[in-house]
């Protein structure tokens, strides 16, 4: 006889939310990858819908992992957590709108090379979903007759577009190009540098890799010396 398994009984035999938020993005012809922001396309309401509908789907997966979560005390309420866990904090960026930036007029008309690190971040790679951990520093060559934004805004930037999964050479390109395009600097510079544990914990277990990105735009990329400033001025930070 064969045993067939009933369906697992799902509140979401309806469209889910996630269903409707997919058909609006392909509507608009929107890309969803990992490491794209959807917040402008998700109505009110949804994200509690979202996170319902996660932690029905995470108790399917802990199921798979034949962990009893209904006579398990300690995983009992693991699919929840998990499913606010990626929604509300490790990857918020991608359904959360960007920070408020307050921006300012460069009133001293400043185009002297400024350095803001090291930022600390936190990330998760797309691979494993494992946690990325690193510290990055942006210099910037102000344009004088451009906006400059409070300095605590690249850290928060920072944040919103880290917390999502990622590569690093995305994320770091990510972040240059979003401080490009709301600071309009004469020349950018990041230099990222991160643990990934996907390598650590896992894998080949090496405890000692740190992976480093730069960016060098505008300025960095023609003089040699303001690129070199940077680099040595970064390491004193
Ligand atoms: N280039 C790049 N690679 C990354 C990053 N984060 C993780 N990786 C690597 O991406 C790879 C994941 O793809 P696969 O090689 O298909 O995965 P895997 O077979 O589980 O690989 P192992 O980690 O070697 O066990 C691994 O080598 C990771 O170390 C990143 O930010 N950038």
């Amino acid at each position: 006889m064969l045993n067939t398994l009933p369906a697992p009984a799902s509140p979401f035999n309806e469209e889910s939310a996630s269903d409707r938020i997919r058909a609006r993005l392909r509507k608009a012809g929107r890309m969803f990858r990992a490491n794209d922001n959807i917040a402008d396309l998700i109505d009110d309401g949804e994200l509690d819908e979202l996170r319902s509908e996660v932690e029905h789907r995470m108790k399917e997966v802990l199921g798979a992992l034949v962990i009893d979560t209904d006579n398990d005390h300690n995983s009992a309420g693991t699919a929840r957590r998990v499913a606010k866990m990626f929604i509300d904090e490790v990857f918020a960026g991608r359904y959360r709108a960007a920070p408020p930036v307050t921006s300012f007029p460069n009133v001293s008309r400043l185009n002297e090379l400024m350095i803001v690190g090291p930022i600390r971040f936190r990330s998760a790679c797309s691979h494993h979903l494992c946690p990325i951990m690193g510290k990055l520093w942006i210099g910037i060559l102000p344009n004088t007759d451009a906006n400059l934004i409070g300095l605590s805004k690249y850290a928060r930037l920072c944040d919103w577009i880290m917390s999502r999964p990622q590569i690093q050479e995305e994320a770091v390109t990510m972040l240059a190009d979003e401080l490009e395009r709301r600071i309009r600097p004469d020349g950018l510079a990041i230099v990222m540098e991160a643990d990934h544990f996907c390598m650590r914990w896992r894998g080949v277990k090496d405890e000692q890799p740190v992976m480093t990105s730069s960016i060098m735009r505008g300025a960095f990329l023609k003089d040699e010396a303001l690129r070199r400033d940077f680099l040595e001025l970064r390491n004193g930070a």
